[in-house]
């Protein structure tokens, strides 16, 4: 199993470039399955769970091909309706092909994503919600089955959580339905506008996505698309978040500083100069150390979960003490106790983490137990003195593309042992 060692050394300084978004680019490669003909994607990322994804779509029945950031998949041939658990237990998304499957070919079998390390993450939106476009949806034998008598219908779907997942299935699911389909509370994260922008490249007819009510006016037929992936702005945090810890200057670009309004506030906020451009971010903490912050997660235009972790790292080594309230996954401070191990001093207290800063944190061992408590780590890590080494970190790898090339190229000291 690979692992980081890092050798904290200092200020990250330099310019990286930003990936397209994980979080954007697996919905839209499911969205495939809405047409027999063929889709073109650029500025994918090389991720583990794109690379999911396409086995996924392959084992439907797609051909895919991946040429640099490009890829190609058609998908005339769908032969196989079933998504099996060994492919959904490593990537909940894949509960994304529901939609989809259900609107194209009226039926369409996938394994129940079950829980993980942030949390529970029950899938009830999701099923209510084709239920009331019509479907039939029975779980057995962790098993979701859902079958359609014809084509599903539209409905004015009200969803008492504010669900990213959801939004995005149930629309993906209403483009092809019979009528008009309203989706309320709706997700309002950026990865639904570009969804919903490749959807219309595609003849869909979907308006109203960034707001928290979205109209789907169903077709019949979808045509193949050419989609370019928006930019990762968990990425992007999480390199901005990575200099202001070290105390050092960066330029991400190919980002999309217009997605990150409430984490680049929160850097200014911890004493951080930052400068935006239509495609890039400069951070500049001038040599000092930041400030802690106080965080609240939630739903966009909120403060992002995905960002949580990294400011965890950031303010167990700044200045004052700092308050971190997580409110959309019930687990998700598993990388607390491995900060901890590395000297910092963080109270949990319910969902809050109260992290005291003005600290030094030393290398030690640490595990990664998710994504972004991965990415948490590789923050302290650079910060830290001495050696730290993260194992476990093929979670890193589903989200983040060579997190280890990309970092020392803005200097910092972090190799991958196999
Ligand atoms: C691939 C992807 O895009 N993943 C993102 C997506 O995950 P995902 O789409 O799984 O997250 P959701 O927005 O659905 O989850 C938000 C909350 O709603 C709950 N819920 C969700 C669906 C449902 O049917 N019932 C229910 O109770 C979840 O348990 C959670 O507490 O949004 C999360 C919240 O921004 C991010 O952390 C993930 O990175
Ligand atoms: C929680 C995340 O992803 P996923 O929904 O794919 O688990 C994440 O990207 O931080």
């Amino acid at each position: 199993m690979d692992k980081l060692k890092i050798q904290g050394n200092g200020p990250l300084n330099g310019s990286v470039t930003i990936s397209g978004a994980k979080n954007a680019a697996l919905p839209l490669l499911m969205a495939s399955l809405l047409t027999d003909e063929t889709s073109r994607f650029y500025n994918v990322p090389a991720l583990r769970d794109v690379r999911t994804t396409l086995s996924l779509l392959e084992q439907l029945g797609a051909r895919t091909e991946t040429d640099g950031d490009k890829v190609t998949i058609n998908t005339s041939e769908i032969t196989n309706l079933i998504a099996p658990y060994e492919l959904v237990k490593t990537m909940r998304a894949s509960i994304l092909v529901l939609g989809p499957l259900l609107a194209k070919f009226g039926r369409a079998q996938v394994s129940l994503p079950g829980g993980c390390a942030i949390g529970a993450r029950p899938v009830n939106l999701h099923l209510a919600g084709l239920e009331q476009m019509g479907a039939h949806i029975e779980v057995d034998g962790g098993y979701i089955t859902a079958k359609v008598e014809g084509r599903l219908k539209g409905a004015n779907i009200f969803m008492d959580m504010v669900s990213v997942g959801a939004t995005e299935n149930l629309m993906m699911a209403a483009v092809l339905a019979d009528g008009t389909t309203i989706l309320e509370n709706a997700a309002r994260e950026p990865e639904i506008v570009d969804l919903a922008l490749c959807l219309n490249g595609m003849g869909a007819k979907v308006s109203g996505a960034g707001t928290d009510r979205i109209q789907i006016s169903g077709v019949t037929a979808l045509k193949g698309c050419d989609h370019s992936v928006l930019p990762d702005r968990i990425e992007t945090g999480t390199f901005l978040v990575a200099a202001a810890a070290t105390g050092g200057r960066i330029r991400c670009e190919k980002a999309a500083p217009e997605t990150l309004d409430a984490v680049l506030s929160k850097l200014r906020e911890a004493g951080a100069r930052v400068e935006c451009g239509e495609d890039w971010i400069e951070l500049d903490m001038q040599g000092k150390k930041p400030r802690s912050v106080n965080i609240k997660t939630a739903p966009h235009p909120g403060f992002p979960t995905d960002m949580q972790a990294q400011f965890v790292a950031l303010n167990s080594v700044a200045q004052g003490t700092g308050v971190v309230t997580e409110t959309i996954f019930e687990n998700r401070f598993m990388h607390v106790p491995e900060l901890q191990r590395m000297g910092a001093r963080i109270d949990l207290e319910a969902n809050s983490a109260v992290c005291r800063g003005d600290n030094q944190l030393k290398g030690a061992q640490v595990m990664a137990t998710d994504l972004r408590a991965s990415a948490s780590l590789v923050i302290a890590g650079l910060v830290a003195k001495g050696d730290t080494i993260v194992d476990r970190i093929y979670h890193l790898d589903r989200g983040y593309e060579k997190i280890e090339v990309k970092l020392r190229g803005l200097g910092a000291k972090i190799e991958r042992i196999k």
